[in-house]
């Protein structure tokens, strides 16, 4: 197939450059090309939600994330060797109007710390992802804490509702399960909570924490997979056996490999199913990722994340991307360290993406 048969960008100087085999940014495109989506009506248009977002967890400096990713050329490789069309990329949202600026206008509730301010902040965020996916765009979230997945997941799965009639399945690579629930959390942070909101297991009447998820909104525990998972609380192991989640651990890496762990992930899933793939970064061991707030040992190399985004990517199922937890201010030597894990999550996005070597 040649490449000009696959885009038609004829006009377009980057269509030039995947036609002629001299360029290596040519791959990229050609295969973004080549992989047929199943379930987005506008494949090469990705909407960007950028999200400087930190009240989750405790720790500053996660909400300097998107600008670091991008600052290092995210976009620009998106665009310009992966060959897609922005929509939203040029703003950084940090929602001045949303999150309360002092710790006593968001007191705890439920043990949830800011729990107002994350609540509104992800209803938002839940909206901008809609607004992409109901137009039938990939779209790609980059935090902001773990919290954030409450509002992507929630406009994803809504908007798919929609669009299609269907149910998404969520692919959560993570070192951590993020489901504990307002009473089983022993940190009051919520991004140990999402996939507790997200399926229901945790609820809330009230509007501003969290009561505005609805079912049009929530997933079931039946179309969610983990892959990665290493530290993971009492309560937590609890609710995962309860309700049979499926879940990879890295035990479960080193026993089988990763090729064959993602193909058993994919198998549960299904072929036929809409894919939003939440990324942590924690999920790679500290040595490829260490600029992140809740680092743990004994991860995936970045190969192995890579492998799981180029396999997630060729499924033509995916209508969602999230890259969070990295926090350019942290590492023993914060240099280095956030130059590495911002350079490994840009490696995640582009391979989510359809960035293959050949
Ligand atoms: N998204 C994350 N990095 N989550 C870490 C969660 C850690 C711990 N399980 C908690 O509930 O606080
Ligand atoms: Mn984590
Ligand atoms: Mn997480």
């Amino acid at each position: 197939m040649s490449p000009s048969r696959v885009t038609d960008h004829s006009e377009d100087p980057l269509a030039t450059q995947a036609s002629t085999k001299s360029s290596p940014r040519c791959f990229g495109k050609m295969n973004t090309s080549m992989i047929e989506s199943k379930f987005l009506s506008h494949p090469e248009d990705l909407g960007i939600v950028a999200v400087g977002f930190s009240g989750g967890q405790g720790k500053p400096g996660v909400d300097a994330a998107p600008t670091a990713l991008i600052e290092s050329g995210l976009l620009t490789q998106l665009r310009d060797e992966l060959g897609y069309n922005l929509h939203g990329h040029d703003a950084v949202h940090s929602y001045p109007d949303l999150v309360a600026t002092s710790a006593d206008q968001d007191p705890p509730h439920r043990g949830m710390k800011n729990p107002r301010s994350v609540s509104a902040v992800t209803r938002r965020i839940a909206d901008q992802v809609y607004s992409h996916a109901r137009e039938g765009r990939l779209v790609l979230t980059l935090g902001g804490d773990h919290s954030i997945a409450i509002g992507t997941i929630a406009g994803s799965a809504k908007a798919v509702r929609e669009r299609l009639g269907r149910d998404i399945a969520v692919i959560w690579v993570d070192a951590h399960a993020d489901i504990n629930t307002p009473e089983t959390s022993d940190s009051g942070n919520v991004h140990g909570m999402p996939v507790s909101f997200l399926t229901g297991l945790a609820r809330e009447e009230k509007e501003e924490f969290f009561g505005w998820l609805k079912d049009e909104h929530r997933i079931s525990v039946k179309k969610l997979v983990y892959i990665g998972l290493r530290d993971v609380d009492a309560g937590e192991k609890k609710i995962l056996r309860e309700n049979g989640i499926k879940a990879f651990s890295m035990f479960d890496i080193d026993r089988h490999g990763i090729g064959r762990v993602v193909e058993m992930a994919l198998a549960h899933i299904g072929n036929d199913t809409p894919i939003h793939l939440s990324f942590d970064v924690d999920a790679l061991d500290p040595m490829w990722a260490p600029s992140t707030g809740t680092p743990v040992r004994g991860g995936l190399t970045l190969r192995e994340g890579d492998y799981i985004c180029e396999s997630v990517h060729q499924t033509g199922s995916l209508v969602a991307v999230d890259l969070v937890e990295v926090n350019p201010r942290l590492a023993s030597d914060v240099d280095v360290g956030a130059h590495e894990t911002v350079r490994a999550g840009c490696s995640i996005v582009r391979c989510a993406l359809g960035e293959s070597l050949l």
